[in-house]
């Protein structure tokens, strides 16, 4: 079975008039797709969509057939659950299932009674019928969203019990120490006792979050990410931007028919022998007023414009002096010694750049060679995507300023400078959000003043299973954010945490990357600036990769048990067709040295019982992640 297989299937039914008769989009269902989609606390698959009206019939016809012919194993109604004369998604869901699920209801309109007394005047129903587990949600957005992170954690155990896949004792242990760690989350302020069942002892020991890999992560990133908003910026701040409109040549280059060479514009047809020289083109004169008659030839220098009458011009190496000036200030005569060809040497108007051509496409990442591009067509301002702004806050009691001396117990935060820089490197602007104290209140203060400020929040620290490690909790119960993933199959990096939230009627994307050193630079290389280049416009967001040779000094690579994202130098020499990817040395996540001299993370299988190392000179994909 793949990982695919063993998803848990999903049903999503839309019950509403307006819906149904296209009179109103279904902004519930999407919503809900995402969250069930994006892994937040079980592995499902939305399997079925559907939108009904409000009618006991077609609502039953559906689920009936979900539950006994598709097997389906979760299915969520969204709407008709209110107190209005059509709300009948209680009532028909009572004709389909078996068994009643009350705990879920009276779940879901707790938590919603703390949002809003308008909690009481929701009747979901939830219910068991054979295999599958029916669950009705309200039908705003909002509500959807609220109730499902409720009851979300509790759902893939539901799942398990129902269809009887699972050691149900060891699962009930871990979902119940797991509701002690949020519960404990909630009184983090206060002083625990030895006995108090939200004490340290009733964390959870396992992680809530599925794993999921590299490529699913960035994919889902990806897709929470756009291009927000167009600015007209000086080209001469161009370099790097992305072009948000066609840049089209108002004139044409050369303007003017140009000599290639300095040399004598003439007459291709008066063929060999002397001439007489009236007079010269010289670049950045005046176009030449002077007329060319056979018999006759001009001086002129490289970029001239062609005076009339020429057709060629033969370069100074291929001609002789016949006569000059006493003062030999003129030339009088020359001898024309080489064959010349019409058109030879000269450059027509237009055939760099004609008029009206399209000189750089909407979506260039710019580069100086553009700059020049935009200052010969005199487009001197330019309409590019906006950038994202990036707000790094550090989390942590242990950490301190790093200009400060180290106090008991401290160490000099080193992410956020790391971060910041590399940022602002690569092209995007940053606010510092500072240090933020593993307590729920200085996290809640930290973060709202980075949303206050910026698009997308990177954080590092507090996302693994330490009692301290809030930072998720804060996003979900303070900022209503999603977390559309928690847990990666990668070393470093495997806490890495990527969320959303709406704040102010604007959406900011979070980032909480793990607090160790090398993992919070790996996995803002392979997930923030992806979604930064996305952001503003770039079409290509991943690192490159390229295949090179694994060398180190121990001859081999001890593998992991995760997929390791192993520090490499890639050297390029000239005898060797692929590049030498050398290992920077020990990888702990901690040592900041094993990142400073890569330019590339060679990509490690993780071991099985067979391969637990790979040998020197094994092929492997590099990522190229810097080219100083
Ligand atoms: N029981 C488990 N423990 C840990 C697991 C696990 O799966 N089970 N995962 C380990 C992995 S992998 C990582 S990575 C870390 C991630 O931890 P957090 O993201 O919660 O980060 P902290 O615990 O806050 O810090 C980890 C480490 O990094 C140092 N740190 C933190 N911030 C900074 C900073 N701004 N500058 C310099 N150094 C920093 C911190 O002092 C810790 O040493 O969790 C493992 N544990
Ligand atoms: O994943 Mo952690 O990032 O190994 O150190
Ligand atoms: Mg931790």
């Amino acid at each position: 079975m793949t990982d695919e297989d063993r998803k848990i299937s999903v049903g999503l039914l839309t019950v509403s008039d307006r819906c149904f008769q296209q009179l109103t989009k279904d902004i519930s269902g999407s919503c809900l797709r995402e969250l069930v989609d994006g892994g937040f606390h079980l592995k499902a698959k939305v399997l079925v969509e559907e939108c009904v009206p409000d009618e006991l019939e077609a609502i039953n016809t559906v689920l009936t057939n979900w539950c006994d012919c598709l097997k389906v194993n979760l299915i969520f109604t969204l709407g008709g659950t209110g107190f209005s004369p059509r709300d009948i998604t209680p009532e028909a869901t009572r004709t389909v299932i078996e068994r009643e699920a009350p705990g879920l209801s009276l779940a879901m309109i707790k938590m919603s009674l703390e949002i809003t007394p308008l909690a009481m005047l929701s009747r979901p129903v939830c219910g068991i019928r054979k295999q599958s587990l029916i669950i009705n949600l309200p039908g705003s957005p909002k509500a959807v969203k609220e109730c499902f992170q409720m009851i979300a954690p509790s759902l893939q155990h539901a799942v398990d019990l129902i269809t009887g896949s699972k050691d149900v004792a060891e699962t009930h242990k871990i979902m119940q120490l797991s509701a002690m760690q949020v519960k404990r989350h909630h009184h983090s302020c206060q002083n625990l006792s030895p006995g108090d069942p939200q004490a340290v002892a009733f964390r959870p020991r396992h992680s809530n979050f599925p794993m999921i890999n590299v490529t699913e992560a960035q994919d889902i990133v990806l897709n929470h990410c756009s291009v927000t908003a167009y600015e007209a910026i000086d080209y001469m701040g161009g370099v790097g931007r992305v072009l948000a409109s066609d840049i089209f040549s108002r004139d044409p280059l050369p303007p003017f028919p140009a000599s290639m060479k300095d040399g004598y514009a003439v007459i291709a047809s008066d063929g060999l022998g002397v001439r007489q020289v009236i007079g010269a083109s010289i670049a950045g004169s005046q176009l030449a007023e002077v007329k060319i008659h056979s018999g006759y030839c001009a001086r002129i220098s490289t970029g001239a414009p062609l005076p009339p009458g020429a057709d060629s011009v033969i370069m100074v190496e291929e001609t002789k002096l016949i006569s000059a000036s006493e003062d030999g200030q003129e030339e009088l005569q020359v001898e024309i010694m080489a064959e010349v060809q019409r058109g030879q040497e000269i450059r027509s108007i237009g055939c760099d750049i004609k008029e009206g051509d399209l000189v750089l496409e909407r979506g260039t990442v710019l580069t100086p060679t553009d700059v020049g591009i935009l200052a010969t067509v005199g487009q001197t301002e330019v309409e590019v995507y906006a950038l994202p702004i990036v707000a790094v806050l550090s989390t942590g009691n242990e950490l301190q300023e790093s200009k400060t001396d180290l106090q008991s117990g401290r160490i000099r935060d080193s992410n956020r400078p790391a971060l910041l820089t590399f940022l602002k490197q690569q092209g995007f602007p940053t606010v510092d959000a500072g240090i933020a104290e593993d307590h729920p209140e200085s996290l809640h203060q930290r973060i709202n003043a980075a949303f206050e400020k910026a698009d997308v929040l990177v954080s590092t620290g507090g996302v693994s299973m330490g009692e301290m490690d809030l930072l998720r909790h804060i996003l979900v119960s303070r900022f209503n954010a999603v977390i559309h993933f928690g847990r990666v199959d990668m070393k470093p990096g495997k806490p890495t945490t990527f969320a959303s939230c709406q704040h102010d009627g604007k959406t900011k994307l979070i980032f909480a990357l793990p607090g160790n050193p090398v993992s919070a630079i790996v996995t803002c290389h392979l997930f923030v600036i992806p979604a930064c280049k996305k952001m503003s416009g770039h079409g290509r967001h991943l690192p490159i990769r390229v295949r090179a040779e694994l060398s180190n000094s121990i001859g081999h690579f001890p593998l992991d048990s995760r997929p390791e994202y192993h520090r490499v130098t890639l050297q390029w020499h000239a005898e060797k067709p692929i590049a030498c990817a050398i290992s920077t040395g020990n990888q702990r996540s901690s040592r900041l040295q094993s990142m400073s001299r890569a330019n590339g993370l060679a990509i490690l299988p993780s071991k099985t019982p067979e391969i637990l190392t790979i040998p020197n000179g094994t092929i492997v994909d590099v990522l190229v992640i810097d080219m100083f």
